[in-house]
C-alpha cells in the first residue's frame, strides 16, 4: 500500500470508528507503518473530520515529515512499534465500556477479562491493566513499551485500549471485539456467569492464533 492509500485508509476507518461512537469528540488515536516511516492521527483532530493530507508523517525517530502537528501518544506509538517489530498498525480509542471496565475494583490486572466469547478469546485474549498516567505522558510511553513485548492489547486505566495489529483492520477488529466484549462483561458482571474452559481457550488460539 502506499502512503496515499494509507492516508485515506486512516481517514476512512477513522470516520467509521467515529461515526458508530467508538470515540468521541477529539479523542483517541490512530497510526500505521509505511516502508519510509510510518504515520499517526494529527493532535487535537476529531476522528469524525479527518482529510487525508491532514494526517501526520513521522520518521523511526519521531520527527514530523509532513502533516499536522501529531498526537500527543505519538511516543506511545512509537514505544509499541518499538517493542512489536510484526505490528504495522495500533488504535487508540476512548470507547466508553472499555473505559469502564477499567474503572472496576478488584479486577485481575493482569487479565482483566474472561474468556466469556470464542471471538474474544481469538482477537484479544490477555487484556493487562496498564496504571493510569496522565495523556500524553512520558511515563505513560515508557509503562506501555513493558507491556506491549508481551501484549498486543492493553487497557489503560481511567483512559482506553490501546490495540497493535498486523494490519489496521485488524488492530480495528480487536478493538471493536474489546469494547463488545467489556459491554457483555459489564452486563454479566453482578449475576453468576460462564466462561469457556481453558480447553476450549487454547483449541481456539491453537487454530487461529493472534498475528499481531
Ligand atoms: O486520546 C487522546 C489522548 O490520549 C487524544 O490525543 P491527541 O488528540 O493528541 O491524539
Ligand atoms: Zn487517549
Amino acid at each position: 500500500m502506499n502512503e496515499g492509500q494509507a492516508r485515506k485508509e486512516i481517514a476512512t476507518i477513522a470516520k467509521s470508528i467515529f461515526d458508530r461512537g467508538l470515540t468521541h469528540g477529539s479523542t483517541g488515536n490512530i497510526s500505521l507503518k509505511l516502508s519510509d516511516g510510518w504515520l499517526v492521527t494529527p493532535t487535537g483532530s476529531s476522528m469524525g473530520t479527518l482529510e487525508p493530507e491532514q494526517i501526520s508523517k513521522l520518521d523511526w525517530e519521531g520527527n514530523l515529515l509532513s502533516g499536522n502537528a501529531p498526537s500527543k501518544e505519538a511516543p506511545l506509538h512509537l514505544a509499541v512499534y518499538e517493542e512489536r517489530p510484526s505490528s504495522n498498525a495500533i488504535v487508540h480509542l476512548h470507547s466508553s465500556c472499555s473505559v469502564a471496565l477499567s474503572l472496576i475494583e478488584d479486577l485481575d490486572e493482569h487479565d482483566l477479562i474472561p474468556p466469556l466469547t470464542a471471538y474474544y478469546a481469538m482477537r484479544v485474549g490477555k487484556l493487562p491493566l496498564v496504571p493510569y498516567f496522565a495523556p500524553g505522558d512520558k511515563a505513560l510511553a515508557e509503562t506501555v513499551r513493558r507491556f506491549s513485548g508481551k501484549h498486543h492489547a492493553m487497557l489503560l486505566a481511567h483512559h482506553g485500549p490501546v490495540v497493535a495489529g498486523s494490519s489496521l483492520s485488524a488492530a480495528v477488529d480487536a478493538t471493536e471485539e474489546l469494547e463488545a466484549t467489556a459491554k457483555l462483561f459489564l452486563s454479566v458482571y453482578h449475576h453468576r456467569y460462564k466462561s469457556l474452559t481453558s480447553d476450549e481457550v487454547k483449541e481456539l488460539r491453537d487454530k487461529y492464533p493472534i498475528k499481531a
